[in-house]
């Protein structure tokens, strides 16, 4: 019989630092073709918790498994694509979009070989899906926070991965890069991609995310449909929600958010 196996599955997951518990007994299995969004108030651990899941932060108690292997012994990177929160201070070395997207492609292809076709056709597919085809040549400092968080994804994108993992991938980012990010999920989810995501705003992402999961005191305090936040309450730029008839398991959406 076949059976799927979780593409991640965290189970009673305890992350404490310096001795302050942030996750307590925490479970997220995530299947193949999910969209998992990871909501909650400032500091509640959603970053916490991706991070776990990554090996980036140690567990205090519980496992992590990725494509059914434990974490100890998975080694399988190159299908995880990870966006982390923010871009890093600037090296100083002006790469430009198609150098730092091609990077991305660097686990698949192996350091010391030069870019095969396939890699060359793999970079430019995940410009082009981020829309920043136009942008290719031009050094990454010279576009904006959005542009450069796309650059990221596309990074991401480049190596082809089985699950995309992003930290808020569309904080403080303009509409049209909210809309373009939307359109390369949509693409990835579509060939057969998983993907995991920290978000504080959903806005245009929200029709693409199949399940959103609410980090709340160490725990999680909702796992289902998206929060429905009311009217203009879902644009971007504002920042909190009103409870209202739609939510969750009677858990006012306000608890949720800072
Ligand atoms: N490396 C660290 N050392 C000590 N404390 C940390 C560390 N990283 C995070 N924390 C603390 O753990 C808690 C959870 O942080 P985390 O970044 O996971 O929250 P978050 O939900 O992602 O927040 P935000 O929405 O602000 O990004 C916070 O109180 C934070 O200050």
């Amino acid at each position: 019989m076949f059976v799927t196996v979780p593409v991640v599955r965290v189970r009673s997951a305890h992350v404490a630092y310096e001795g302050r518990a942030v996750l307590q007994g925490v479970d997220l299995p995530v299947d193949a073709g999910e969209v998992v969004a990871i909501l909650g108030a400032n500091g509640s651990g959603k970053s916490t918790l991706v991070r776990a899941v990554l090996g980036l932060v140690p567990l205090a108690a519980g496992s992590v498994e990725l494509f059914g292997e434990p974490l100890r012994r998975f080694r399988q990177w190159q299908r995880i694509g990870y966006v982390p929160q923010r871009l890093g201070a600037g090296s100083g070395v002006p790469a430009t979009v198609a150098e730092v997207v091609a990077a991305g492609r660097l686990a698949r292809r192996g350091p010391f070989r030069p870019p095969r076709a396939a890699d060359r056709a793999a970079v430019a597919a995940a410009i082009a899906a981020v829309g920043l085809a136009d942008r290719a040549g031009d050094p990454v400092t010279t576009l904006s926070g959005g542009q450069q968080q796309r650059a990221l994804i596309a990074r991401a994108l480049a190596g082809q991965p089985d699950l995309l993992v992003l930290d808020e991938p569309t904080a403080g980012v303009d509409a049209a890069s909210q809309d373009a990010f939307a359109d390369a999920l949509r693409g990835f989810v579509a060939g057969g991609g998983t993907v995991l995501l920290v978000a504080h705003e959903l806005g245009p992402l929200r029709p693409v995310i199949t399940r959103a999961i609410v980090v709340h005191h160490g725990g999680i305090a909702h796992d289902g449909a998206c929060p429905e936040p009311a009217g203009f309450h879902a644009d971007p730029g504002h920042d909190h929600v009103h409870p209202h008839a739609a939510e969750p398991l009677g858990t006012p959406l306000g608890m949720w958010q800072s």
